[in-house]
């Protein structure tokens, strides 16, 4: 999945707010990735982007070789059925509450063998005869994770799958997503720095871009298209926008930045 220069703006009420800033971001095949950011860096956007649900303003997404920006809806419409796997915020996200876990998951493939029950296995729930709404929310989140891998995704988008579980919960889940998901390419969007250490890579937005990448204490600044560096959070305060800075490079290839003087 490789996205480019990817742009939205939302219009509300005659003003626009723009979610996404020229983010750009390539998963390898079988590669999982968290994104993590603060409150409104564009995460949520950028998944809708990729699942086909929204259109962009500006910039590209390609999975495979489909131009998901782009395509009509027929070629959408079989994107959504066969590449790529929701698992989006909210319990009845991609569920029929009424219905046990074997009769999602086998909704889910209209009746056709599939994944979703190798799955519900693995997490115990394959003999639950309960209505999915009767369940724990952990369960329910099994469940989904069940539903979203039914049709042996090859792209799998999670939004916020551990949203309100307790701790061991959590933990329980992870690790039945890490293993279900082995081989699936995953980009999840997560506020949980412990969930998002179990993918292999951790990506982190701001103000509508791919900020940086790597753990929190030292993370890598992630260069955009149109060449420019992010700056870590803690340098950000005392180098504001529009501060001058000259690029050195030393003879041994290290990059020096040094800041005019402001006065
Ligand atoms: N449907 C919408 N209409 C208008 N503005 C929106 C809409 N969805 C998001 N926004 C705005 O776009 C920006 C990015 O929102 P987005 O939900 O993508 O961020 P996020 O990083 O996922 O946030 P959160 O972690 O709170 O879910 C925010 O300023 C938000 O208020």
């Amino acid at each position: 999945m490789r996205c480019t220069g990817l742009v939205h703006v939302y219009r509300v009420s005659g003003t626009d707010v723009a979610a996404l800033r020229g983010a750009d971001l390539y998963l390898a095949p079988g590669e999982r990735i968290a994104l993590l950011g603060p409150s409104g860096s564009g995460k949520s956007t950028l998944l809708g982007l990729v699942a086909g649900l929204l259109r962009p303003s500006a910039g590209t997404v390609l999975v495979d070789d489909l131009e998901v920006t782009g395509a009509g809806e027929a070629a959408l419409h079989a994107y959504r059925a066969g590449t790529v796997g929701l698992m989006l915020q909210g319990v009845h996200g991609n569920l029929l509450p009424w219905a046990d876990p074997v009769a999602n998951v086998r909704h889910a493939t209209a009746g056709r063998p599939g994944a979703g029950e190798e799955v519900l296995r693995l997490v115990g729930l394959h003999r639950e005869r309960r209505a999915v709404e009767r369940l724990t929310p952990s369960a329910r989140q099994a469940v989904a994770l069940a539903v979203a891998l039914a049709r042996r995704p090859r792209l799998l988008l999670v939004d916020e799958p551990t949203n309100m579980l307790t701790p061991a919960d959590r933990d329980a889940l992870l690790d039945a997503f890490v293993e279900a998901t082995a081989g699936t390419t995953v980009l999840m969007v997560t506020h949980d720095e412990a969930v998002a250490a179990r993918m292999e890579r951790m990506v982190r937005m701001r103000d509508g871009r791919i900020a940086a990448e790597g753990v929190r204490e030292s993370p890598f600044a992630v260069i955009g298209t149109d060449g420019s560096v992010p700056l870590p959070d803690r340098v950000l305060g005392h180098w504001p926008p529009g501060a001058r800075v000259r690029v050195v490079e030393e003879d041994d290839g290290t990059l020096r930045l040094t800041r005019e003087d402001p006065s």
